[in-house]
């Protein structure tokens, strides 16, 4: 053993005395003086622990906004940067006790406790009549907090809260496990009243300004009440010429790192530069809604006003509430600028043919967009202008429950350090999570940024697509796996927005309910789904693409007796339709719904692509093809009426895209069909997302 150099003797002492009998590891690292180095390390430079800790932490650049966007942050001292960013933060919590909005103070109380105490040092509030308790007090602002420290925040002050065995932080979303689409509201002006869609059928639930501001302002106390409130300044939509600057208050870490993850993250310099957002979430969602509020039919209201760009939530902590509230307001903002919004996935070949998959919850637009052999670009929510498609978000939400690594490596994988994982249930030791439990929801989520997904395509814009995939999961069964659909059956499909799912997860075989959300996203859209019809119309036929019919659900019997379709099988028939190859097979046509199926798909079996074929009782395939056929008729006589854009050929061709389906059915159940078109509200046919 070369010599001890000075003043580390203990150190080197210690190395050399062997432990456990194990050989000491000898590093024989010289320097340039010669002497060996013996891994041994200078002391800290501070006297007190605490300043040791005050060591650990290096100031990061200057992340604040300015109010307006005029002032050239150069000329801005960062205590005057600070000073803008509480003025607009405190603007957007003004209420009642507070006019001029709470005093805020930029950090998390339990650690800034003298910057507050001199602050109120600073200014000092005399108490007088007029000036309630919650005037006086101090709200503190976490604003735009890194996921590390809304880990912390989390952990720390969230029940619930826990790291994964990945590095995820699980959380509870409390007694709401899912959006609450019935107790959407919005507020009805004179302007809002003509412009968007009231009604049956709407998810605009009406509600006045003044109830409105009565929540808000519930809500705003509320989240003044507290300590501390996190805000989120983010972006909507990757096309540079339309995206839409938010503001998102809550209370939670949870909520705040949810949307770090699935709105645009601003870089730096573009948060000293955010000025004035474009809209404004209060998240208030643990304070419940007052039943003296008019218009209130529960605890729970979500609620948007148009004018003010303002949205409030209370009494549900589920944050899927944000992202598609935000999700309505931009199918009201972007269909003004000529863009259609949509609910769909959307991915793109490395030939730069761009597909779009659209679908109600559950049926795949998640799983079939991210696809290993392409770039994704978004799995819900897009905008088509004139320019091609664009994501609206910076993050996915996909479902968990049976998620395995075999199956969905790439979201499998997104699951680890920075990743929201919502309602699951681990081991409370490994910490391991069981994908397969749904002790707490079937509805167990996962919010990452896009870039969790190794092939993301940033930023998430692509050209117009080639093809429009509309995925149904028939839970009845007897829907082909793919189909080929002509503009005007693609815009039938896409107005009925079919899909069946399973009502229940408790044992014993329940019927499927049949769903029928216009555009695939009727809780989100805010104008007449024919608006948007027309607008998906004339884009694909300017843009040439071809629109397909994809079952992801049942064959071979309806729920109970046959069997979901194998994934691997929907991704072969997904393979063929980007690849162009399915464009050319040969095709047949089915009965009642008129569709062309496929004789073959590379890598099917063929006898799946026709489901009649996978049905043992052939009575009951029938029976049940016409059931459906019947809910579909059912559903689309709302839109009988309604003439699909200027053009009224298409609207009779989209009607005659029906017809078929129509003769069939009054042909052979003639008094049947009389009675449907007389009694047209079903209890068969829910409205949901
Ligand atoms: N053949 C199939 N095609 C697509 N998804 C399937 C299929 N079979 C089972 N699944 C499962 O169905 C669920 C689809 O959900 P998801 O992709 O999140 O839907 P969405 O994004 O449209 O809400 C996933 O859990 C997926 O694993
Ligand atoms: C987040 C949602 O989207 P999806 O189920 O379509 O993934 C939702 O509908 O709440
Ligand atoms: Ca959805
Ligand atoms: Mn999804």
């Amino acid at each position: 053993m070369p010599s001890t150099p000075t003043g580390y003797g203990s150190v080197a002492n210690f190395n050399e005395s062997p432990r456990n009998g194990l050989a000491k590891i000898q590093t024989h690292k010289k320097h340039d003086n010669g002497v060996c180095h013996d891994d041994s390390v200078p002391t800290v430079k501070a006297q007190t622990i605490d300043e040791l800790h005050s060591l650990q932490q290096k100031k990061s650049a200057p992340t604040t906004p300015i109010e307006g966007t005029l002032t050239p942050f150069a000329t801005l001292s960062e205590e005057e940067r600070q000073r803008q960013q509480l003025k607009s933060i405190s603007a957007s919590l003004a209420s009642l006790t507070r006019e001029t909005g709470p005093k805020v103070v930029k950090g998390d109380p339990a650690r800034r406790k003298t910057e507050t105490q001199r602050l109120a040092h600073d200014h000092p509030v005399a108490p007088t009549i007029a000036v309630s308790d919650s005037a006086l007090k101090f709200t503190h602002v976490l604003y735009n907090l890194s996921p590390a420290e809304l880990y912390e925040q989390a952990i720390k002050y969230e029940k619930g809260s826990f790291i994964t065995s990945t590095g995820a932080l699980a959380t509870l979303s409390g007694a709401k496990t899912g959006r609450s689409p019935r107790d959407k509201r919005v507020v009805k002006d004179h302007v809002t009243e003509n412009e968007l869609w009231w009604g049956k059928g709407s998810p605009n639930i009406e509600m006045d300004e003044h109830s409105f501001m009565v929540n808000r302002e519930r809500a705003v106390d509320y989240l003044n009440s507290l300590d501390k409130v996190f805000v989120n300044d983010q972006f909507l939509n990757w096309d540079p010429e339309n995206k839409i600057k938010v503001r998102i208050v809550s209370a939670r870490a949870y909520h705040s790192l949810f949307m770090h993850n699935m709105c645009i993250r601003p870089t730096p310099e573009e948060l000293e530069n955010f000025g004035t957002p474009d809209f404004t979430i209060y998240n208030a969602g643990q304070f419940p809604c007052n039943r003296y509020t008019h218009y209130m039919t529960s605890s729970t209201s979500i609620d948007i006003n148009l004018a003010r760009r303002e949205m409030v939530i209370l009494g549900t902590q589920y944050a899927g509430e944000m992202k598609k509230g935000l999700f309505s307001v931009m199918h009201y903002l972007m269909p003004k600028r000529r863009i259609l919004s949509l609910h769909s996935g959307c991915n793109i070949g490395k030939d730069g043919d761009v597909a779009l998959f659209f679908g109600l919850s559950g049926t795949g637009k998640t799983t079939l967009s991210t696809d290993h052999n392409r770039y994704l670009i978004g799995d819900d929510e897009h905008c088509w202008s004139e320019n091609g498609v664009s994501n609206i978000e910076g993050g996915c939400y996909a479902k968990c429950i049976d998620l395995s690594q075999e199956k969905e490596p790439d979201i499998f994988n997104a699951i680890r350090f920075g990743t929201v994982l919502e309602n699951v249930v681990f081991d409370e030791h490994t910490r391991q999570v069981d994908y397969t439990d749904k002790s707490v929801t079937e509805n167990t989520r996962a919010a990452y940024p896009i870039e969790y997904i190794p092939n993301a395509l940033l930023p998430c814009v692509g050209p117009h697509p080639k093809n429009v995939i509309l995925l149904a999961c028939d839970a009845f069964g007897v829907l082909p796996p793919v189909s080929k659909l002509n503009l005007a059956q693609t815009m039938y499909h896409f107005i009925s927005g079919y899909t069946a799912l399973v009502a229940g997860t408790e044992d014993g075989i329940k019927e499927p309910q049949a769903t029928f959300s216009a555009c695939f996203g009727a809780a989100f859209i805010m104008l007449h789904p024919t608006k948007y019809a027309a607008m998906l119309a004339e884009k694909m036929q300017k843009h040439g693409a071809t629109g397909w019919l994809v079952n992801t659900g049942w064959s071979g019997g309806s729920y109970g007796q046959g069997s979901r379709i194998k994934l691997p099988y929907t991704r072969k028939i997904i393979d063929a339709i980007h690849s162009g190859s399915l464009l050319n097979a040969s095709y047949k046509k089915t009965q009642i719904f008129g569709l062309e199926i496929p004789t073959a798909v590379e890598g099917v079996p063929s006898e799946i692509l026709e489901p009649a074929n996978m049905w043992s009782d052939k009575k009951a395939y029938t029976e049940t093809l016409m059931k459906l056929g019947r809910l579909f008729k059912m559903n689309f006589e709302t839109f009988i009426n309604y003439k699909i854009g200027r053009d009224s050929k298409l609207t009779e061709e989209i009607l005659a895209a029906a017809l078929p389906l129509q003769f069939y059915i009054s042909f052979s159940f003639p008094l049947r069909f009389h009675a449907l078109i007389d009694n047209s509200s079903s209890a068969q046919i829910t409205s949901r997302s």
